[in-house]
């Protein structure tokens, strides 16, 4: 509970009507979840406005109305103020009202196409290694130390968010990494957290339905490190062409990681080999159990995070090299056949390209690589011709299926992921709608000592079909596969 006029503190608020001087229990920007004493936040959204809704939370007895356009009527006994941005103004009461949690931690967000999770995962589990008390929040789940708390986003709304990090002050976090995606930026889901510093992965094509265009999207991004404070640092991977773009108006210190230049934080592939990669970093050697080139990146932004918060680099890079990869990131398995089975979050081209590279660099030339994969339902459909022709390009077979379909018809996004197969291409080309037949396909395609890469759900333990989540493990179903078939 909290009183208004503190929570609006940080907040710029054009006219108020009532008393600030009331009681807030909570803090929602959803109508349905409004009950007496609530402060309901009416924001602009990509489907609906919350300023339709004002009247139902005025109905469910809302103590307070934030939003940017007064309704013609105002009730009696419920405040309301006018902001400029609601979307903004609902991080900062968000932060106000939980105290701001961000400011009594080391709060560490990581942006860009690729890597987010990977990059959160491994400093959770270094930093942890390192003694700590930790916080993590990730597309896989959310953490406060070892307690898993189920994550639903890959970067949660400005309320859960706050909510989360006051848990993780409350038991003893000194740190807390978090991804920080392009939805989160251009929805202010940040907005009015204090960051200790920033690190930019990459960034190639994604979501481009969402904001319109590649220039928008890197404007997202971008936005990142504008907000960041002077005291905090901005790490870029100095590789990727967007990287010096991405902080040319930060006011944080910045930072650069790479391989391929003479940077503050300086790595090189030794050997990449499917067990592990053998790395010099900053003139050290060490071998990690990470597999592929792009993981070099991953653990040297973790490397750099740790040395930019004072640790031990020699410490940290021995921490580093004993980890383990997020769960769904070149996750594999061998079956009684020697067949290896891959299992891969791999959901963008690049992502894709990165993990079929990796596979070509580790095999051996008598091994064939079979690629499973689907695309996402109502999400950036420009992504599917190309996913398709980059899975025929470093594959010996293609099985193209479904992902999560959502709301489209499966048969339509494998057309247009069939549009991008070229006639050379075509008999090396399956099509096999369900999933589960797919990677039945596979395994049946596969003799001793090939490799299936299952590409696109990682982690995931469903597969969403029509707003229903079904299960569905890509792990668990290539491994029972490998058993009935006897391979
Ligand atoms: C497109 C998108 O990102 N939508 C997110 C957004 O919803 P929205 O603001 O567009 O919602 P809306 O339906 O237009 O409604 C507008 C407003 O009216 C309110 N409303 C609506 C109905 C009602 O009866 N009463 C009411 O008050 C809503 O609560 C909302 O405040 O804000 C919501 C609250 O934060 C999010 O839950 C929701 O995520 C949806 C479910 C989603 O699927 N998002 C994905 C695309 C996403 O965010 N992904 C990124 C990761 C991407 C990556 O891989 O990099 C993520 O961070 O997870
Ligand atoms: N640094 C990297 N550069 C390019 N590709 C990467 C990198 N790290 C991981 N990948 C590939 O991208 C996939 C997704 O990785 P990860 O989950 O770490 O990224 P993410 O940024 O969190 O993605 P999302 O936005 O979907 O949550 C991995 O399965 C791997 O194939
Ligand atoms: N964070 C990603 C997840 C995509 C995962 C993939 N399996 C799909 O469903 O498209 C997104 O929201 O676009
Ligand atoms: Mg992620």
């Amino acid at each position: 509970m909290q009183l208004l006029q503190n929570i609006l503190k940080d907040v710029k608020v054009l006219s108020t009507q009532g008393s600030l001087d009331v009681q807030v229990q909570a803090i929602t920007f959803d109508s349905r979840k409004v009950e007496e004493g609530v402060l309901f936040v009416a924001v602009r959204g990509a489907q609906a406005d919350g300023h339709d809704f004002i009247s139902k939370a005025e109905e469910a007895r809302a103590v307070a109305v934030v939003c940017e356009a007064l309704p013609a009527q105002l009730q009696a006994g419920i405040t309301y103020v006018q902001v400029p941005d609601s979307a903004e103004a609902l991080g900062q009461m968000a932060s106000s009202f939980y105290e701001h949690p961000s400011k009594k931690l080391e709060l560490v967000g990581v942006t860009g196409t690729n890597g987010k999770t990977t990059s959160v995962t491994l400093l959770h589990k270094l930093f942890r290694e390192l003694g700590y008390h930790v916080g993590l929040l990730s597309t896989v789940q959310n953490q406060i130390n070892e307690e898993v708390i189920p994550s639903t986003h890959t970067t949660p709304d400005a309320v859960e968010l706050n909510r989360l990090l006051a848990q993780m002050v409350k038991a003893g976090c000194t740190h807390c990494f978090m991804e920080v995606s392009s939805h989160a930026m251009v929805q202010q889901r940040v907005a009015g957290l204090t960051f200790a510093g920033g690190v930019f992965t990459n960034i190639t094509h994604d979501h481009l339905d969402y904001h319109g265009s590649f220039d928008e999207y890197i404007k997202a991004k971008k936005s990142f490190f504008d907000m960041l404070p002077k005291k905090a640092f901005a790490l870029v991977n100095a590789d990727d062409k967007r990287g010096a773009v991405m902080v040319q108006n930060t006011k944080a210190s910045t930072h650069f990681f790479a391989l391929r230049k003479v940077v503050d934080f300086k790595g090189r592939i030794i050997d990449n080999t499917i067990q592990g990669l053998h790395l010099e970093v900053d003139g050290q050697e060490i071998w990690c159990k990470l597999i592929g080139a792009f993981n070099a990146y991953n653990l040297l932004g973790a490397y750099g995070v740790a040395v930019l918060l004072g640790e031990d680099p020699v410490e940290a890079l021995t921490v580093l090299s004993s980890l383990d990869s997020a769960a769904g990131r070149f996750d594999y398995l061998v079956s009684d056949a020697q067949i290896t089975g891959i299992v891969d979050y791999a959901h963008t081209p690049d992502a894709l390209e990165n993990v079929l590279n990796t596979i070509q660099q580790i095999r051996n030339p008598n091994q064939k690589v079979i690629t499973l994969v689907g695309c996402g339902g109502n999400r950036d459909a420009a992504k599917r011709p190309i996913m398709a022709d980059i899975a025929c390009r470093l594959s010996d077979k293609v099985i193209l299926t479904s992902d999560n379909p959502r709301f489209e018809e499966p048969q339509t996004i494998l057309e247009d992921m069939q549009k991008g197969v070229k006639p050379l291409d075509f008999k090396k080309t399956l099509s096999v709608l369900d999933r589960k037949e797919a990677i039945k396909t596979a395994c049946m395609l596969a003799e001793a000592n090939d490799i299936i890469l299952v590409a696109g759900k990682g982690h995931e333990t469903y597969q969403e079909v029509k707003g229903v989540k079904h299960d569905f493990d890509d792990k668990k179903v290539l491994r029972e596969m490998f058993q009935q078939l006897g391979k």
